[in-house]
């Protein structure tokens, strides 16, 4: 039986809940309940605060867990990234009131608050600057204004969080995070289905199928435009002068191909959603 973390709350919990779902699992019933078998799938959940997932993970309690990179790497957990799962990014960035810091070696001797030390004290440390670190449990870009740090380092997605405190980014990004599985011992069995179905649900989520028809003369440079991931299907049509084709596209660029497609000749274009795979 594959023991998998999950996220309970926080950014990364409903999605992370909403793929086990689309790749056929059975999650909790219940929104409170710690744990869940799914008998059918061999696999028991245990929904766990994120920040704590690499711990369970990497000492071997748990298999497998879905978590973010930034908070596997402040954990300094034995577990390793196996998969990327194409949600919950985000950047790692430190921050201050425009114009106080310009560059890293500025932080020198300051106070840094942060509530990711682990990630944030490895970089520096990389980095060879010395700083004194003010960890704090979340809301972190308060700390400034409110006088108990001169600088903060946190997650940044859309940045307005940052903006409402007047703080601005500076110096290098510290880390390009995202949703991740992780594991301490990868090649346990199971791990490769749970993966293989993860990759599914991100391929239909990102793909369209799309179909069309298109004059034989036309064939090569309405292909160039749709290749598919092998290579696209061709069926004849009643017409010998005609074929028809299917192919998958990424999801964001499907009027585009649309657009490309008609131009070249094809006709009858038809996009329809993927609803499971496997690659
Ligand atoms: N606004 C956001 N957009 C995208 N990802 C985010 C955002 N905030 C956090 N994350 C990501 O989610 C993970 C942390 O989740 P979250 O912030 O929900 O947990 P937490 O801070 O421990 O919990 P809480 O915020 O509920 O106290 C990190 O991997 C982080 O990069
Ligand atoms: O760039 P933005 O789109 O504004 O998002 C970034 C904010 O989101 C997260 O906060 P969260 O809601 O998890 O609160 P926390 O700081 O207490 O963890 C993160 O810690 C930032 O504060
Ligand atoms: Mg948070």
């Amino acid at each position: 039986m594959l023991r998998i973390a999950v996220p309970n709350k926080g950014s990364l919990s409903e999605t992370a809940a909403e793929m086990l779902q689309e790749a056929g699992y059975t999650g909790r019933r219940d929104p409170r309940a710690l744990s869940a078998l799914d008998a059918r799938n061999d696999v028991e959940f245990f929904y766990l605060r994120p920040r704590d997932i690499a711990t369970y993970v990497g000492s071997g309690a748990l298999d497998v867990g879905i978590t973010g990179r930034d908070l596997l790497l402040d954990s300094r957990s034995e577990a390793q990234e196996i998969s990327t799962l194409d949600f919950g990014e985000s950047t790692f960035r430190f921050a201050a009131i425009p114009g106080r810091f310009t560059e890293l070696a500025d932080l020198e001797g300051v106070r840094v608050a942060t509530s990711y030390p682990g990630l944030v004290g490895d970089f520096l440390a990389r980095h060879g600057v010395s700083v004194t670190m003010v960890s704090l449990d979340g809301a972190v870009e308060s700390a400034v204004k409110l006088g108990v740090a001169d600088a903060v380092a946190d997650v940044v997605s859309t940045g307005s969080t940052l903006r409402a405190q007047g703080l601005e980014i500076f110096g290098p990004v510290i880390l390009d995070s995202t949703a991740v599985l992780i594991s301490a011992s990868p090649q346990l069995p199971g791990i490769s289905t749970l993966q293989r179905r993860l990759q599914g649900v991100l391929v239909a989520r990102q793909y369209v199928l799309v179909d069309y028809d298109v004059p034989r003369e036309h064939l090569e440079a309405a292909t160039r435009i749709t290749p598919g991931l092998e290579s696209p299907t061709l069926s004849p049509l009643h017409d010998p002068n005609w074929v028809a084709v299917r192919s998958m596209v990424p999801r964001s660029d499907a009027n585009d191909v649309m657009d490309a497609l008609h131009a070249v000749g094809a006709r009858a274009i038809l996009v329809s959603a993927i609803h499971a795979a496997r690659i």
